[in-house]
């Protein structure tokens, strides 16, 4: 659905590259995260495939055409949910819905169940200019799939949101993804990458150094272990073997055997491990 090809990008003024030679495709129906620190390129990537940044360098292939080659009907078949500057303070929330709509040649999505799902139907008719910004990220949520897009593109999806909107939001990324819709999302969360994505990029100042599963980059990077806590005496011991091996390992059954046990845990890298053993960064 996507494919990127030695994409270069500074923006207007600065001879710097904030994005420098990256690749990577996205199949149809997949979830991509792009995970990465402030100021990696996720953003700047992003608006050069919805096409709000034209002067780049190399090929971006979107839907089986050049980006630079789309026209009009692109904004048809794919769904944004950035920031929310284009919600109108003055309208009510459904109001918002029927005019962003009506941009759209296709017919709209039933908009009380959309407003239904991330519960604000029992605030459909009010300004929002009285809502609170998780209320405001929900509605602009669901603007973004009014008109049944093919790609949606999310940066940040559940930012500022408590856990069960967060949940809500998660599981209709979900579902959307089963329906067939390309999902590209960016963030800083890697716990919403593990849940979410099929496939991870990680970027760093403008460079790809990896893409994969989460569970691939578990596989391949984190260390699993088997950390087991004991009673000695008035103290407890912790003691942490690695899964590999386990069997060959005769400390873990002397354990067993001769101490009274607190507690036994298998430990995995999380993927915030991995990535700062790949890329020497931290997310934030
Ligand atoms: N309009 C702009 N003009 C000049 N430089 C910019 C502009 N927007 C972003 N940059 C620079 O481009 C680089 C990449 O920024 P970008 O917003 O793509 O990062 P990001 O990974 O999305 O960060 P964040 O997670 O904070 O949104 C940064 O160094 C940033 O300062």
């Amino acid at each position: 659905m996507i494919k990127v090809t030695d994409l270069d990008f500074s923006y207007k003024g600065s001879k710097t590259k904030v994005i420098k030679g990256i690749n990577f495709h996205i199949k149809k129906g997949e979830i991509f995260g792009f995970l990465g620190p402030s100021g990696a390129g996720k953003t700047t990537t992003q608006r050069i495939i919805i096409g709000l940044l034209q002067e780049y360098e190399g090929s971006v292939e979107i839907m089986g055409k050049e980006r630079k080659a789309w026209g009009r009907e692109f904004y048809e078949r794919i769904g944004v949910a950035f920031d929310f500057p284009n919600l109108y303070l003055k309208l009510t929330a459904l109001e918002n819905l029927q005019l962003i709509s009506s941009y759209y040649k296709k017919k709209p999505q039933d908009m009380e169940s959309l407003l239904e799902r991330v519960g604000l139907l029992s605030d459909k008719d009010k300004k929002i200019d009285g809502f609170s910004k998780g209320m405001k990220m929900r509605l602009n949520f669901i603007r973004s799939l009014i008109h049944d897009p093919e790609i949606i593109f999310f940066d940040e999806p559940t930012s500022g949101l408590d856990p069960l909107n967060a949940k809500i939001i998660k599981e209709m990324i979900l579902e959307m993804k089963k329906e067939g819709k390309t999902i590209f999302l960016t963030t800083h969360n890697m716990t919403v990458a593990e849940q979410l994505c099929d496939r991870v990029a990680f970027i760093v100042e403008g460079k790809i150094p990896v893409i994969d599963s989460p569970k691939e980059l578990k596989v391949k990077y984190g260390n699993q272990s088997i950390k087991m806590e004991y009673y000695e005496g008035e103290f407890t011991r912790v003691e942490e073997f690695p899964i590999k091996g386990l069997k060959e390992n005769s400390r873990p059954r002397e354990i067993l055997k001769t101490k009274d046990i607190k507690t036994i845990h298998s430990q995995e890298a999380t993927l915030e491990d991995i990535f700062i053993k790949l890329t020497g960064r931290k997310l934030v």
